[in-house]
């Protein structure tokens, strides 16, 4: 599929639930967010429906986030549904990784081939700070399952805070010397529960973050991209075992390079992560609509695609989605 700006779309990121075992304070308010009614969400049966009229308009890849997709009821049989997409060649999730360590071995077994985690700090108790009660053991755990499953390739998200977590850049760079893991810095996107806006030096742009470990005598190299389909432009250190990954969304926007679309929990198809332009899915096929009428969706969604975001121009919509109903 190409979009009006003659991008190549052949990436759909699915949100399974809006529901969330942690409240990181970037992404979700500490009360969390209204919780969907059962029957606002998706079925497993319509996530699939609406997946293969994708893969056959031309998605080729599938990337399941939430919420929390591993709190999502069904969520293996889901897996299995996808994987059994012809046509389709890269299933993945992004997690917080907490139920990943029991998960990780039926999750490989239903199909799901990699999985990118997400962790801000290696301090447990900036670890439980930022994600309001999260336990980075289970983390460490979902990490250790995920590589003994098999999933492979195993991405860790750092969202990178100044003030918070910007002095362990260096302590998460050399985990890829020890561990076959890719890291990928990430800069914070005004988008939801965010409020970096306003606040001196709590952005970090990727120049900064880059800066910081040539300051401390790392030196990444430029390498080609790890497997996956993302924005992170990706570094190596010398003898490492993973990558660095820099994800610049606001300094070093890569919406030229835009490859994708989402899908919300509650079957809204969103043409950008930005803005607030979504078609609702969930509504035409419960009234009965045909494929090729929901197929009519996705093409309309491509042809009002932006050719980029707003968030810099017009940083923190109040009225926005949260991040974690949107998948990230
Ligand atoms: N601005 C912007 N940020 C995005 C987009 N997609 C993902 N991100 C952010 O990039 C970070 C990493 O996203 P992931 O869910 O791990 O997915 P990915 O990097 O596309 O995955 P790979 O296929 O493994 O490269 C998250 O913080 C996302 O919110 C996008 O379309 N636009
Ligand atoms: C919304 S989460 C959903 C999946 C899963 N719960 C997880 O945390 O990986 C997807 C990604 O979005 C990132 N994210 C959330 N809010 C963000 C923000 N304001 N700026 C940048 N990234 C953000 C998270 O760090 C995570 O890597
Ligand atoms: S980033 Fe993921 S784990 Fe954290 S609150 Fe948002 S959805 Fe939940
Ligand atoms: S912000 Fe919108 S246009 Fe830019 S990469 Fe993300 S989805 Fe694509």
């Amino acid at each position: 599929m190409q979009d009006r700006w003659s991008r190549s779309i052949d990436y759909l990121r699915l949100s399974v639930t809006d529901r969330c075992n942690l409240r990181c304070r970037y992404c979700m308010p500490e009360e969390g967010v209204r919780r969907l009614a059962h029957e606002q969400i998706l079925r497993l049966e319509e996530l699939e429906r609406l997946a293969r009229v994708a893969v056959r308009l031309g998605i080729r890849r599938i990337r399941v986030t939430g919420g929390e997709p591993l709190v999502r009821k069904g969520i293996v049989p889901l897996m299995a549904r996808l994987a059994g997409i012809a046509g389709l060649d890269d299933l993945a999730m992004t997690t917080n990784g907490i139920l990943l360590g029991a998960m990780a071995p039926e999750l490989k077994a239903a199909g799901l081939q990699r999985v990118n985690i997400s962790m801000d700090s290696l301090r447990p108790e900036r670890f439980r700070a930022i994600t309001r009660g999260g336990a980075i053991d289970a983390v460490w755990a979902g990490i250790d399952g995920a590589l003994a499953a098999g999933l492979n390739p195993i991405k860790l998200n750092v969202v990178v805070i100044g003030g918070f977590n910007d002095d362990e850049l260096v302590d998460f760079a050399r985990l890829t010397l020890v561990r076959p893991i890719h890291v990928r810095f990430i800069e914070w996107m005004p988008m939801g529960a965010s409020r970096c806006s306003g606040i001196p030096g709590c952005f970090v742009g990727v120049g900064q973050m880059e800066q910081t470990l040539m300051e401390a005598g790392l030196r990444p190299e430029p390498v080609s991209p790890v497997r996956g389909a993302g924005p992170a432009a990706y570094r190596r250190l010398p003898g490492a075992l993973g990558t660095i990954g820099f994800i610049g969304a606001l300094s070093q926007h890569f919406c030229a390079a835009c490859n994708r679309l989402r899908l919300t929990a509650d079957g809204h198809l969103r043409p950008c992560l930005d803005g607030p332009v979504e078609f609702d899915l969930k509504g035409l096929l419960r009234l009965g609509v045909s494929d090729r009428q929901l197929a009519a969706i996705f093409r309309r969604a491509l042809a009002v695609k932006p050719a980029h975001h707003e968030m810099i121009t017009e940083p923190w919509k109040a009225h926005a989605r949260q991040m974690s109903q949107i998948g990230g």
